[in-house]
Parts: C-alpha cells; structure tokens; sequence
C-alpha cells in the first residue's frame, strides 16, 4: 500500500495535534481522504437524500416504521439496518413521534466509539452552549432508554453531553459540489486538520467521503490546513467566529500552548476520551452538532476570557468616543471611535471590506473617511445556566457539567422527565436577534456625523434586509427581494443627491448585498439582472478569496450557465472554462459542476464552429 504522504504530529502549543505533509504536492492533488465514523441528514434535508448512500433519492423509500428514514431502494434500506446505523436509531425515533430530534440528539444515536479520542473543550463552553450539550445530551440519553435500555445503563447523559461537545468542535458539514449543507458527519482523521485563514487544502465531499484537495503547493515538512470559517470576511468576523464556534484566537500570542497542554492533561486525566470511551464499551450512540455550535480551545485565564467575550460580541476592547442611539423604529446603535484604523486587530485587506467614502457634488470623490462594520447583536444570549446562578468560576469540570445537567433537568432523568423543548427546538434555541450594532472609526467624526447617522440607518436596514431574505424566496418574492436589493445597494452607495457618505465599492456589505441580489435573481428567473450581479461581483471574489477556491468557480459556473442561456457562447465558453479550472482542481474532475462546465464548453464550441461556418458562407457568397 502506498505510504499516506502526511502524518499526524502532536504539538505542545494552542493548536495541538496536526497534520504534516510528508511529501509534495500540487494544486488539485488529493492530500488526505477520511469515511464518516457517522453522519446524520440534518433536518431540512430529510427525505431528500438516501439514509444510506448520501445519494438524491428520486423516488425515495420511507423506514415504515420510524417514517424518518428515507432510502434511495430497499437494497440500500437492508444495508443501512445491517450495518446498525438504523436499528438503534429507529426504536429511538419512535419513541419521541410527533418530534423530530435536533440532528445533534439524532446523530448521538449513531456509533461513535471512534469519536472519543478527540477534545470536547468543555471548560471552555460558554454557559449557554453548556447548558445546550447538557439538553441535547439528555435528550439523546432519554431516547436510548427508550431504544436500548442496556446502553443507556452504559453511557450516562453526562458522556453524551460530553459527546456532543466534542462533535461541537470537530463535525463537519457535509456539502454538495454547490455548498448546499445536506448533512453533519464526524472524520475523526478530518477533524485533524486545523484552520487557517490562508489554507493550504479545500476539504469536499463526496457522499459520507472527506477529500481534502490542495489549492496551492505544499511543500514537505509543512502543515496541512482548510479553512474553517468563511474566508472573504474582515479579521474581526472570521475571529468573532472562530472564538464562538471553535474557541480558540487567531490573534493570540504565539506559542500560548500552556493552558491547552493544561486542559488537554485534564481532558485526558479525568473527563476525556480514555474515562468515556471506558464507560461506554460498544454503545451504539454517537452525536455531533453542526460545525457551528461551539467546543475547543482550553482553560483561558480572567484576562483572556474578557478579550474572547468582547471578540464574540464583535466589541472592540477600546470605549466609544460617542454611541449615537438612532431612531429607525427598532434599537440600532451607532459607537464612534475616534481614530483612522479599526480598533481590533484588522488585516491589510480589512481597509477595502470596511471603507467609507466621502461621494457627491464638492466633495472630492472617493476621499476616503473612515471605516463601518456592523453587526446584528444577539438579544437574550444569556444562558438559563448563568441565570440559575450556574457560574463557571465556582465548580470544577464534574460538578459544572453536572451543575448544567440539573439546569437541563437531567438531573434526575427518569424516563418520563425529558425536556420537551430539547426535542423540538435545534441549537440556540434561546437566542433571538436583536439590534443592529455599527461600530465607525475616524479621523472626521465630528464634521460628518449627520451624514455617518444617515449611511448607518441604512447599513442597519440592509442588515435586516439580509435577515428576511430567506423568507422572502421561500414564500415566492424573488422578485420583490431583487427590488428591494437594488435600492439597498444604491443607497449604500451613496444614492444621488449631494456630498454623502457611502461604503466603498469593495465593502463586505455591499459584496455580500450583491450575492444576495444574484441569487434573487436568478430564483426570480431575471437572467440579465442575474448575470449582471455576478460580473459585479467577479473582480470583488477575485479579491476576496484564494485563486483556486470554490465560491469564485461556483460564480464563474453561474455566470457560464448564464450567458450560455442567454446565448453569448464566447462569453460562456470563457466563463465554462474558468469555473471547470477552479471547480476541477476543489473537487476532482468527476464533479457534477465541472461534468456540467465540460458540456458548456462543448455546446458553446459547437456553436461558435457553426457561427464561423455560416460568416464563412456568407462572406463567400458576397465575393
Ligand atoms: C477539529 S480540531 C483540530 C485538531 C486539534 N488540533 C486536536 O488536537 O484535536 C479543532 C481544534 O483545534 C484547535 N485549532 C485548530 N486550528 C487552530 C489554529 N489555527 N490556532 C489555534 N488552535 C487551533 C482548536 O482548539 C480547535 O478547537
């Protein structure tokens, strides 16, 4: 067997355990493949996809008896209840009818075995996400009860909460070639991989399969990183997220590897993988939460922990010179700081994602003011643990999680006390979105303050614009949406009448305004308006993500299939060409986008052949 050209190295430092490239490759080349120990259909997906091979069922097959399993044959339902990924489940399933469990719990009842060597973080979950594991943990405890009394007497709620913390920190999502999320699977040799907002490899899927690609060259010796966040995002949000969801810093110190070492010693020693895996011996459970629930990092110190609270909160550490409250019928607030950069850690980059310019009659076009970023805050994201005086501080690792326990009301789990609301309600259930928040920064606060209130007001309507847009295409308002969209981006950049302020032409804002006006309009059927947004936004994602990286040649595709309809087969021939370039070397040449790219390039060959031809006879005839 050929040697794997990577391996894992463990290192003393915050990231921990790593994968290191043996040997060279180049871009496209296949670095590292992982099978799922388990996935699980999240719920919007169910009935969509087979249970067993991840494949578009057609004409599905449904589990008679749970009725939310759905099979591409019968074939595929036998082999799914052999390999044992169903028959637990089912029973579980039953049991809780008319609920359909969170894909967490759902996931919790899949093997897992595998699972436990990797971290759950737990001392470092905020007290909301600790008490969600601690939910979740004792739903799925409760459903194996149900389903297997003699593995429930195995494996406690604790473990599953434990569990679930640990797939908060490495699941994945599972994608199709188009980014659609169709599932959650745990790649315990995946999960190795670490972040890095410059990464080396592109991780893709194919079914239950993880295929790690590399987008550039890597060289022996080096680390194999991907990218756990999205990437054409300034500094501040990719760290706001990374601390959120994965619990560790892009901007600390290097070399803060004490408390990790600390923590991953405790890990090991007491609650980690060795004590679970022991308490549970061939339990058929297994969980995992999307990759946007929480987990990671280690036991920080009071300092750090105030500089992750102000990141999550999008806050810099620094005070508002002013905070100007504005009345556009619900809570926006506008915090002025007085200086000409960011006051967080920012990128070079991060001028262009945040700048405001100064546009219009007598003003000198393009002058550049200063910056805007702004955030939806979220409201009543206090935990029910902390407001049942569960502090962090006061309990060691057993007794806060048992501590979060009691607040879930596993506390005293008999069968009959499971929590309705940790059935029903996904993760976050508690959160609900608040006020817009815009943080500016400049030099020229005082002289352009009316004009910075005017351009926040509406900053602040587009971010909810954003909020409701997935509703509107749900309920059949594409075209309402592309309307709405236009006006928004115009008034962002700066409208028509007089000096004003608008954001600069590669904002963030406006970048992200202008996908969401692409893809309105596409689901309205407006192909030129379509079109027209994506050749916008072309240069902005050249710029924005790495040359070979999946959102650019998706964009590409679009634009390709667009002007191919439209019938401009050069342009589509170009475009085809692009997306099958960058798409061929994120997900192999089998892909379904690139197989579709060919058949462009093909068809708009075809066509400028018979286009040649038929000028060909004409000029002839002429002559
Ligand atoms: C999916 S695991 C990756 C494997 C992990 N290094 C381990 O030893 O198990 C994700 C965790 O690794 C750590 N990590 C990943 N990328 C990191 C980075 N760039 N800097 C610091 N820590 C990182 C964080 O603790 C994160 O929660």
């Amino acid at each position: 067997m050929a040697a794997a050209g990577w391996h894992i190295q463990d290192g003393a430092d915050a990231k921990g355990r790593r994968v290191i490239a043996d040997r060279a490759y180049r871009a496209g080349d296949v670095v590292l493949e992982d099978d799922a120990a388990a996935w699980c259909l999240i719920s919007e997906q169910l009935g969509a996809w087979c249970d067993c091979c991840l494949a578009p069922a057609a004409q599905p097959l449904r589990c008679s008896a749970c009725k939310l399993a759905w099979y591409a044959s019968r074939e595929h339902q036998r082999r799914a209840w052999q390999a044992g990924a169903h028959r637990l489940e089912c029973a579980a399933l039953r049991s809780c009818v008319p609920h359909t469990p969170p894909t967490a719990v759902r996931l919790a009842l899949r093997r897992y075995g595998e699972v436990l060597g990797l971290r759950h973080h737990w001392g470092d979950l905020q007290d909301a996400a600790k008490l969600e594991c601690a939910q979740m943990g004792a739903a799925a405890h409760h459903l194996l009860q149900a389903a297997a009394p003699e593995a429930a007497e195995a494996v406690g709620p604790r473990e599953l909460a434990l569990l679930i913390a640990r797939f908060g920190c490495n699941s994945h999502t599972i994608s199709d070639d188009e980014l659609q999320p169709l599932a959650v699977g745990i790649f315990p040799l995946g999960a190795m991989a670490n972040h890095d907002c410059r990464p080396n490899t592109l991780h893709a899927f194919r079914g239950g399969r993880m295929v790690f690609r590399a987008v550039r060259a890597i060289q022996p010796g080096e680390e194999v990183t991907t990218s756990y966040t999205e990437l054409a995002a300034p500094r501040w949000e990719r760290r706001a997220v990374l601390l959120q969801h994965h619990l560790f810093d892009i901007d600390a110190p290097p070399g803060d590897g004490g408390a990790v070492a600390e923590a991953a010693a405790a890990e090991a020693a007491g609650l980690g993988a060795g004590s679970a895996a022991e308490a549970a011996p061939g339990a058929a459970a297994a969980g995992a939460t999307g990759p946007s629930s929480t987990a990671a990092g280690a036991t920080r110190s009071a300092e750090q922990q105030t500089a992750v609270q102000a990141a999550l909160q999008c806050m810099p550490q620094q005070q508002p010179a002013a905070v100007v409250p504005l009345e556009v019928g619900r809570g926006v607030e506008v915090r002025l700081y007085a200086c000409q950069q960011p006051p967080w850690p920012h990128d070079e980059r991060d001028g262009d994602l945040a700048e405001v310019v100064l546009v219009g009659a007598g003003s000198k076009s393009g002058a550049s003011w200063g910056g805007m970023w702004g955030s939806m805050q979220q409201a009543g994201s206090t935990s029910g643990g902390a407001a049942a005086g569960v502090g962090t501080e006061s309990f060691g690792v057993e007794e806060e999680l048992e501590g979060h326990l009691e607040v879930a009301g596993a506390g005293s789990l008999g069968s009959s006390s499971l929590s309705s609301t940790a059935l029903a309600a996904g993760p976050a259930s508690g959160a609900q979105q608040g006020a817009a928040v815009i943080h500016c920064w400049s030099g020229g606060l005082a002289e352009q303050r009316a004009a910075a209130e005017q351009l926040a007001r509406r900053y602040a309507a587009a971010l909810q614009l954003q909020q409701s847009l997935e509703g509107m295409l749900c309920d059949g308002r594409a075209e309402a949406a592309v309307g709405q969209l236009t006006q928004a981006l115009q008034g962002l950049a700066g409208g028509t009448a007089g000096a004003r302020l608008a954001l600069g032409p590669r904002h963030v804002l406006r970048m992200r305004l202008l996908a969401d006006l692409h893809r309105a309009a596409l689901a309205a059927g407006l192909w030129e308006a379509a079109l027209a947004a994506a050749r916008q936004l072309l240069p902005l994602y050249k710029q924005a993500y790495q040359p070979i990286w999946p959102q650019l040649g998706l964009l590409w595709a679009s634009a390709a299939k667009l002007e191919h309809l439209l019938e401009r087969p050069a342009q589509a021939l170009a475009a085809a060409r692009a997306a099958a370039a960058i798409l061929g070397a994120t997900h192999g040449d089998g892909g379904a986008v690139v197989r579709e790219m060919q058949r462009v390039v093909f068809e708009a060959q075809q066509e400028l052949g018979r286009e040649e031809a038929w000028g060909a006879a004409g000029a002839a005839e002429e002559d």
